[in-house]
């Protein structure tokens, strides 16, 4: 298994007039973990449904790719597709008077690839009760046996809508580090949509960042973070070597301050730098994403 791709050509969705995704254009390639990045309101949300087949396009279409079929399909209505897309969201959509070794039960009828010895381990380590009924679990346990559906469905399409966050930071490690130990194992199209960017940076591979319903841009982690630098050394001397150019973040700590610039710094820049002792390293995720969505004028 090698997962799912994913296509979208001119997609759009609207509310009554208002579009939550905006005549957009994306590629998905397969085998990846991609970040769906974006500010609240940006049409993450609506995008996941729609690429999980549970919401239909006003406009455009989305089209799903594998070696298992004859041609590119439409997920919306479509089982073939749906069996093998998960789409976890933060509101669960469990049947919550059920226990949850019953919900466990459903998704080893309805999910293909489901291992259920993965999902018995995981929900030890995040101690989820498995007599207990959904309703009676707290809000970060909830979440918790979201992820292990997730993950242990194993889906060639799997995508997590912001379904960690009502777990604390420890949980939510676990999640990151079961995540990618199962992916190393069993490599197939996963997607993170979230606003907690430098969490789950280093676990990903492509990043798509969305604003206001359209692509801000689709690129791979490791050439955006070359879009700009860090600069950190000395104050004075740092302020001095980024006075021309676009300051995207700063920090300060005694006489030490870091700098993060936008765009590439030139050779004569570079040398200069390092003569003087700077360190430069590669932008922060998290920075680029705050420069790329920032507010402006009109922003809803
Ligand atoms: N069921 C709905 N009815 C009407 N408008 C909606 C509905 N769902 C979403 N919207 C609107 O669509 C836009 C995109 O919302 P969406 O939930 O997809 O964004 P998001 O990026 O997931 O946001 P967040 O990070 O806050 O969850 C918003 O303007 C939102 O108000």
């Amino acid at each position: 298994m090698n997962g799912l791709g994913v296509r979208t050509e001119k997609l759009t969705v609207r509310f009554g007039d208002v579009p939550a995704v905006d005549s957009l254009d994306l590629r998905l390639a397969p085998g990846k973990i991609h970040g769906l990045l974006g500010r609240n309101g940006s049409g993450k949300s609506t995008l996941a449904a729609t690429l999980a087949g549970f919401r239909a396009p006003s406009d455009g279409r989305v089209l799903i790719e594998s070696d298992e079929f004859d041609q590119a399909r439409e997920p919306y209505e479509d089982a073939i597709v749906t069996s093998r897309v998960c789409l976890i969201r933060e509101s669960g959509d469990l049947v919550d008077s059920a226990p949850v070794r019953h919900v466990l039960g459903l998704a080893s009828s309805l999910r293909p690839y489901w291992d259920g010895d993965l999902a018995g381990e995981l929900l030890d380590k995040f101690e989820v009760p498995v007599r207990q009924r959904v309703q009676k679990l707290s809000r970060g346990k909830k979440s918790a046996l979201g992820v292990v559906l997730g993950i242990a469905s194993r889906a060639p399409l799997t995508i997590f809508d912001e379904s960690y966050l009502g777990m604390d930071v420890p949980s939510r490690n676990l999640f990151y580090d079961a995540l990618l130990a199962d992916y190393a194992e069993f490599p197939r199209t996963i997607v993170l949509s979230t606003h907690l960017v430098s969490e789950v940076s280093s676990l990903l591979e492509e990043v798509v960042i969305l604003d206001r319903g359209r692509l801000v841009t689709q690129a791979p982690v490791d050439s955006l973070r070359g879009r700009g630098a860090s600069i950190v050394g000395p104050a004075a001397l740092v302020d001095e070597l980024t006075a021309d150019l676009i300051v995207l973040a700063e920090q300060r700590l005694g006489g030490t301050k870091s700098t993060t610039v936008l765009g590439d710094l030139d050779d004569a820049l570079l040398a200069k730098a390092r003569s003087a002792g700077l360190e430069v390293g590669p932008v922060g995720l998290q920075e680029l994403f705050v420069h790329l969505t920032g507010a402006r004028e009109g922003t809803r």
